[in-house]
């Protein structure tokens, strides 16, 4: 299916501090494709450089064919970040409107978006209510559908299911996994969760800015001579501190 994602030599220092370093990505399309590592590894660094947000102080990006930052891929990149970006004095409906008008999408198309977000992360009986009376929970539900508001063909989610109880949790990655195979997104997400990183594709274990090691779960888990991505995590040395 070819390449949705390449970074090439990527490095980035804020200070004196190496963020990554000498980082090199191939997601291919239609994966669900998982960062994992621990705190402060550089992971969401990486997805905002994929995003556009953050500038390589060396190496490229490409998303889609095209050199990153590139605002003509804004349509086709949702992203949800570590925390929620969201208008708390709006409802959740007036802030799932308000994302939908920033993008090119027709009057009934933006009226489907809306309800078919809403419902997939299950607020629609909530939507009328200010977001300041939202749960954490909530509030990452939302944004969970603001990152799929425009139809992107990739999903970039940062710790998506933080905050959200097991049964949304599953029901999340149902959805994940229908619109890998039916409509072939591409999907990055970054998690500290290892049974989500066991529904990934393939895996990217980041620690210290470097990518220690790359595979299918299966293929890290034959790696490392462990029966469980657990132990991959803490033999690559990922132990949280
Ligand atoms: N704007 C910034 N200025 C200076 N240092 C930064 C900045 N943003 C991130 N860092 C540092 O970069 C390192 C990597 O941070 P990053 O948020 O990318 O890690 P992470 O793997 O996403 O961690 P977590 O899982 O906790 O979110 C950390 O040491 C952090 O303190």
């Amino acid at each position: 299916m070819g390449s949705s994602v390449k970074v090439i030599g990527v490095s980035k220092n804020y200070g004196k501090k190496t963020i990554l370093n000498e980082i090199n990505l191939d997601i291919q399309s239609g994966q669900i494709y998982g960062l994992i590592g621990p705190s402060g590894a550089g992971k969401t660094t990486l997805v905002k450089m994929l995003v556009g947000m953050e500038t390589a102080d060396t190496g490229t990006v490409h998303v889609l064919g095209e050199k990153m930052p590139n605002l003509k891929l804004l349509q086709e990149i949702g992203y949800m970040a570590q925390s929620d970006a969201l208008y708390a004095e709006l409802s959740g409906e007036e802030n799932l409107e308000f994302f939908a008008s920033l993008f090119k999408l027709g009057k009934k198309e933006r009226k489907d978006r809306i309800a078919y977000t809403a419902q997939l992360v299950n607020l629609t009986e909530e939507l009328k209510k200010r977001v300041s009376a939202y749960s954490g929970g909530m509030k990452r539900r939302l944004s969970l559908a603001i990152a799929l508001i425009q139809n992107p063909r990739i999903l970039i989610l940062d710790e998506p299911t933080v905050g959200i109880d097991p049964e949304l949790r599953l029901s999340i990655w149902n959805e994940l996994l229908r619109l890998k195979n039916e409509e072939g997104k591409t999907v990055i997400v970054t998690t500290h969760v290892m049974d989500e990183a066991g529904r990934c594709d393939f895996l990217a274990m980041v620690r210290e800015g470097r990518i220690l090691t790359t595979g299918s779960p299966t293929e890290l888990m034959e790696q490392y001579g462990v029966g469980s991505l657990e132990d991959v995590f803490l033999n690559a040395g990922g132990k949280r501190q």
